[in-house]
């Protein structure tokens, strides 16, 4: 299936990202949003031309929040104004049977969820290579034609994101699981630090930055996408409520002497490593475990460049970089993950050349 032309309606970080991934592969892409300055921002950035709503799409990527799909849907259906049409959004269930209520043609619509984003809204957020190795699930209903899943299988593709099939109620339960509650999860956290000691603040490392990170997300989104799913995340929520509730009993009775609470506690550890293990790795592959090398990089111009220019000289592919910044000192650590044959060989190159690996 040729995507010569794709209408992308809401210039978002999703719209945006895909127009952009799709101008990238020479894809024309027509470009709309309520939003007028988010059109021309878009447009600035090289996402394409700005809709005239008299120009037919092979396709219209509808990346709106999710209770506006299935209205976008049913009027830009009425207008005729693609072959077929597919949404982006975090929910599928609803926005398919809202669909389905307002009596949206079924055949031509497919609807579809990337797992990539960011915690940034808007057309400046954007990134071509938002999608580049992620899944990317597609829904598609029994009414659909066959021609309307391969133009989204297409977009897909050219996004450089995986497909992965399956329906709307599984996918929601699904992403319940790796996605929504784990965001619920991450603002429960980043809440303690609202007032929080600057003393406390001062201390703050990399593992809180990493467990609360999606909870600078946009409230407003994240509401539309939480209500859409809202008994598979609470269902989640209370599990991990639970887990929550026994850790602090757990805690309780060891701070009073019961030495035999510290079971419970190890023993949601290791459901937590188990869980974590469990994870697929990059590109969707099984869970690789890379060696980081660490390396303490001044707080000057250039210096990661010349870092890369190293594993570049002896042939170390970087899956992974972190920089980690020392508090108050003019240096900061940069943590490669690389695979873990290549660990020796990288850190005895960067000692030889003068970096500090310790
Ligand atoms: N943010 C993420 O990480 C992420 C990841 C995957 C999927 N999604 C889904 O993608 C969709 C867009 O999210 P985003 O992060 O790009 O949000 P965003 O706020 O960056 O962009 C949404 C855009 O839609 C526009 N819009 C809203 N209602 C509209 C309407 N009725 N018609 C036309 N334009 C309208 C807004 O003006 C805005 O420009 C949502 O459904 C979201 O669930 C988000
Ligand atoms: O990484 C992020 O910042 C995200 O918001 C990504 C994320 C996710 O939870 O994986 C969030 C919601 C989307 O529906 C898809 C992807």
């Amino acid at each position: 299936m040729e995507l010569r032309t794709v209408l992308v309606v809401g210039t978002g970080l999703i719209g945006t990202s895909a127009a952009l991934a799709l101008r990238k592969r020479g894809v024309r892409v027509l470009l709309a949003d309520r939003d007028q300055g988010a059109v021309r921002l878009a447009r600035e950035l090289g996402a394409g031309e700005e809709w005239d709503t008299r120009q037919k799409a092979d396709l219209a990527v509808i990346a709106v929040p999710p209770a506006h799909v299935a209205s976008e849907l049913l009027e830009l259906q009425r207008d005729g104004v693609a072959r077929f049409y597919t949404d982006v959004a975090s929910v599928k269930a609803e926005p398919i049977n809202r669909a389905t209520q307002l009596g949206c043609d079924l055949a031509t619509y497919v609807a579809s969820h990337p797992l990539a984003g960011r915690e940034k809204s808007g057309p400046g957020a954007a990134r071509d290579d938002l999608f580049l190795g992620r899944p990317w699930a597609l829904c598609p209903t029994g009414e659909a034609h066959p021609d309307a899943k391969a133009a989204v299988l297409r977009l897909i593709e050219l996004c450089g994101a995986n497909p992965v099939e399956v329906n709307a109620e599984e996918h929601d339960r699904a992403v319940a699981v790796v996605s929504h509650a784990p965001h619920v999860t991450a603002s429960a956290v980043a809440a303690r630090l609202a007032d929080a000691t600057d003393v406390a603040l001062g201390l703050a490392g990399q593992g809180v930055r990493d467990v609360t990170r999606i909870a600078g997300s946009d409230p407003g989104l994240w509401l539309g996408i939480l209500s859409g799913n809202a008994t598979p995340v609470a269902e989640v929520l209370e599990a991990v409520a639970h887990d929550l509730a026994e850790a602090a009993t757990a805690l309780r009775a060891l701070a009073e002497g019961d030495g035999t609470a510290t079971g419970e506690l190890t023993q949601l550890l290791k459901r937590g490593v188990a869980g974590h293990d469990r994870i697929p790795g990059k590109h969707g592959g099984p869970a690789s475990a890379y060696a980081v090398v660490q390396v303490v990089i001044g707080d000057r111009p250039g210096q990661l460049a010349r870092l890369f220019q190293v594993c570049d000289e002896v042939g170390v592919n970087v899956e992974d970089v972190r920089l980690e910044h020392a508090p108050g000192l003019p240096l900061g650590i940069a943590e490669l993950s690389v695979q873990p044959d290549a660990a020796t060989s990288l850190t005895d190159a960067l000692r030889e050349r003068g970096w500090q690996v310790p």
